[in-house]
């Protein structure tokens, strides 16, 4: 059976990690995990069910009622994420979620919950997957660690773009504060924050194209495969 390797994404909003991820599992026939879509579920399960996220009794049992799996859609190319046996996906990606959830991420039983679950995916290796602490905390052994970032405007200006087509009414504005606040929180706090894992390889997405980044990311990993050791300004 072919060696498999665990590669983690790590970065700021809206750089680019997801679709790096899901091309690159495409690419390796590994799996693809999008763990920001967990938090991003647990966060919709609170708003509608009017969950307190500072009181810890309803944390533990809100999260006993929750159930969150992945399915690959044919069409998508890229599993959606179920709440219960519903689908909620595109749901998730609303603003009223984004606005919601880095609070919700940074409660303690919230994470263990999540992190637990992203750990046992984990298991045989063959993944891909993308966040903000998968290579600081929950695979802190893996075999190559990716931090992605890009310049604030591109990240905006992009996540606009895919923004707009759903909802036209939605300002740069709105999009460029969430970011901000959601790269702010993410950094400062207190469990598991967004950094860089010292062994983690960085790649600026700037001003490269999709094909471009997973040009790079895979050289990298075909290099680790391989057992090679990689310049960090490969
Ligand atoms: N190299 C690129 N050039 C142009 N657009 C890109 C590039 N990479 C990704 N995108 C686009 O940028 C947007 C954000 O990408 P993506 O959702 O993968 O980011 P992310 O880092 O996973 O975001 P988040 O952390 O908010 O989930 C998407 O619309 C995607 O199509
Ligand atoms: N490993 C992770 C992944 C995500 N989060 C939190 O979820 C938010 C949404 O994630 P996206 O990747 O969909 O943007 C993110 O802003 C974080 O608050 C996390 O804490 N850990």
């Amino acid at each position: 059976m072919a060696h498999k390797i665990i590669v983690t994404i790590d970065g700021f909003s809206s750089c680019g990690k997801s679709t790096l991820a899901k091309q690159l599992a495409r690419e390796l026939n590994y799996v693809f995990i999008d763990s920001g879509a967990m938090y991003r579920a647990i966060t919709l399960y609170f708003l509608r069910n009017h969950v307190n996220h500072e009181k810890s009794a309803e944390v533990k049992k809100a999260l006993h009622n929750i159930e969150l799996w992945f399915e690959f859609n044919e069409r998508s190319g890229r599993s959606d994420i179920y709440l219960n046996g519903e689908n909620v996906e595109a749901l998730i990606r609303d603003l009223l979620v984004s606005e919601h959830v880095s609070a919700i991420a940074a409660v303690k039983e919230v994470r263990e919950f999540a992190v637990d679950q992203q750990q046992k995916m984990g298991e045989k290796k063959g993944i891909v997957m993308d966040g903000r602490d998968i290579g600081t905390t929950v695979f802190p052994d893996a075999e190559l660690k990716i931090f992605m970032t890009a310049d604030p405007a591109v990240r905006v200006e992009r996540r606009f773009k895919e923004l707009f087509e759903r909802n036209p009414d939605i300002t740069l504005d709105e999009v460029r504060i969430n970011l901000e606040m959601r790269d702010y929180m993410d950094s400062n706090r207190e469990i598991s924050p967004l950094r860089k894992a010292d062994d983690a390889l960085v790649l600026d997405n700037s001003n490269l194209t999709m094909e471009e980044q997973l040009k790079v990311a895979h050289k990298w990993v075909k290099e680790r495969l391989k057992g090679e050791s990689i310049h960090p300004k490969a």
